[in-house]
């Protein structure tokens, strides 16, 4: 027998009202949910405690009296600027289409996520944009990273969390993606140029990775990261790999001139614009004209995002005052920092995952 997705979302829109009936959809429901979901879909039904993300966000919803809004008005296509001006919020609050972000969900553990809708109202409904004024900062008294750098158990967490993390999962070093950007002529080579620059790459993953992935692209790689990150880099297994560990704050004067690639995964969504803004700022006077600046992280869709996309741009937010971004802020801070958005590759639909080019302007 096939049910094809259509028929399941037409039963959804109009259910059964017999409640025997009810209580066996939702049973069943919930087993083809387990039945076919897939890893990322397992990691944020475990991990990111969706009811305490979808009670955050309701209860801030609720707040702003948006369900009455909405009540009153079900015919109306509502906008996002419409609800940031009935509610008095700032609309940035409430992008995400085809619903509201903060009429889905909210991360960090419940901890923080409790407080969330009082954060919220007692900033005024403004964007949070600042890492030490940030929901998490307020819960712990400090930022997410200077917690990570006084805390040395929790650094050996992230630590091996970001290393594990998304080893299974789909990766752009599938070979679909091409690696144009990261070849060093044989001169470059012969003069030592640096191949790839991982900043903020944490144990290094994503430099051994790619030696496993593309074997035939030489050159010396570099890893760096807070002190207390590089430090835990077991050095033998890098300088196997021609990978250099290197504590590098990458708020300060990028070391490494002219490196082919200036790599960045997940870096940049833990940090608002101005932030992520200082960061590409550094990289930017260090490069070449051959240089890339390439970027792993999510791109979130103009519209129809889903609730995962959703529920990590909450936890950016909840956690570290930062974001998700769409193409356009992409482009943006990316022109700002002097920059040109050159490619944007997809390589994961689900997760909207993709490797963002920049190159010098
Ligand atoms: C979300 S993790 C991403 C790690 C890795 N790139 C990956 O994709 O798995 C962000 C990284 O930025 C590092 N970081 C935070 N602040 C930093 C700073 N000021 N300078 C350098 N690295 C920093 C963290 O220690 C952490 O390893």
């Amino acid at each position: 027998m096939t049910v094809t997705a259509a028929a399941l979302r037409a039963l959804a829109e109009h259910p059964p009202t017999d409640a025997t009936a009810r209580r066996e959809l939702y049973s069943a429901a919930q087993a083809l949910m387990f039945a076919v979901e897939g890893p990322m879909d397992t990691e944020f039904r475990m991990f990111f405690v969706m009811q305490a993300q979808a009670w955050a966000a309701a209860r801030t919803t609720s707040d702003l009296n948006i369900f009455e809004t909405l009540a009153a008005n079900p015919d109306k296509a509502w906008k996002v600027d419409d609800l940031g001006e009935v509610s008095g919020a700032e609309p940035a609050l409430l992008p995400a289409s085809p619903s509201f972000k903060l009429g889905l969900k909210a991360h960090e553990g419940g901890k923080t996520l409790l407080s969330l809708p009082g954060f919220l109202a007692e900033s005024g409904y403004r964007t949070p944009v600042d890492p030490s004024k940030s929901l998490f900062a307020k819960v712990h008294g400090m930022s997410i990273f200077e917690k990570l750098e006084q805390d040395p158990q929790r650094a050996a967490l992230m630590f091996e969390f970001m290393a594990e993390h998304r080893k299974k999962l789909p990766t752009w070093m599938n070979g679909s993606i091409s690696t144009k950007d990261f070849q060093l002529s044989d001169d470059d080579q012969t003069a030592g140029r640096v191949m790839m620059v991982d900043v903020g790459g944490g144990a290094g993953h994503q430099c051994h990775a790619f030696r496993v992935a593309f074997p035939q692209l030489k050159g010396k790689m570099v890893v760096q990261d807070l002190a207390v990150m590089v430090d835990m880099i077991d050095k033998r297994q890098a300088s196997a790999i021609e990978l250099e560990p290197m504590a590098h704050d990458f708020f300060t004067t990028q070391p490494i001139k002219h490196a082919k690639v200036y790599h960045l995964r997940n870096v940049l969504h833990d940090w608002a614009d101005e932030s992520a803004f200082k960061i590409l700022e550094q990289l930017r006077p260090a490069m070449a004209p051959d240089s890339a600046v390439v970027i792993d992280e999510i791109v979130i869709p103009p519209t129809g995002a889903n609730h995962k996309l959703l529920d990590y741009d909450l936890t950016m937010m909840s956690s570290a005052s930062a974001l998700e971004r769409t193409e356009k802020q992409w482009r943006a801070l990316i022109e700002r920092s002097g920059m040109k958005l050159r490619d944007i590759w997809i390589y994961d639909v689900d997760m909207q995952w993709a490797l963002i080019v920049a190159v010098p302007n």
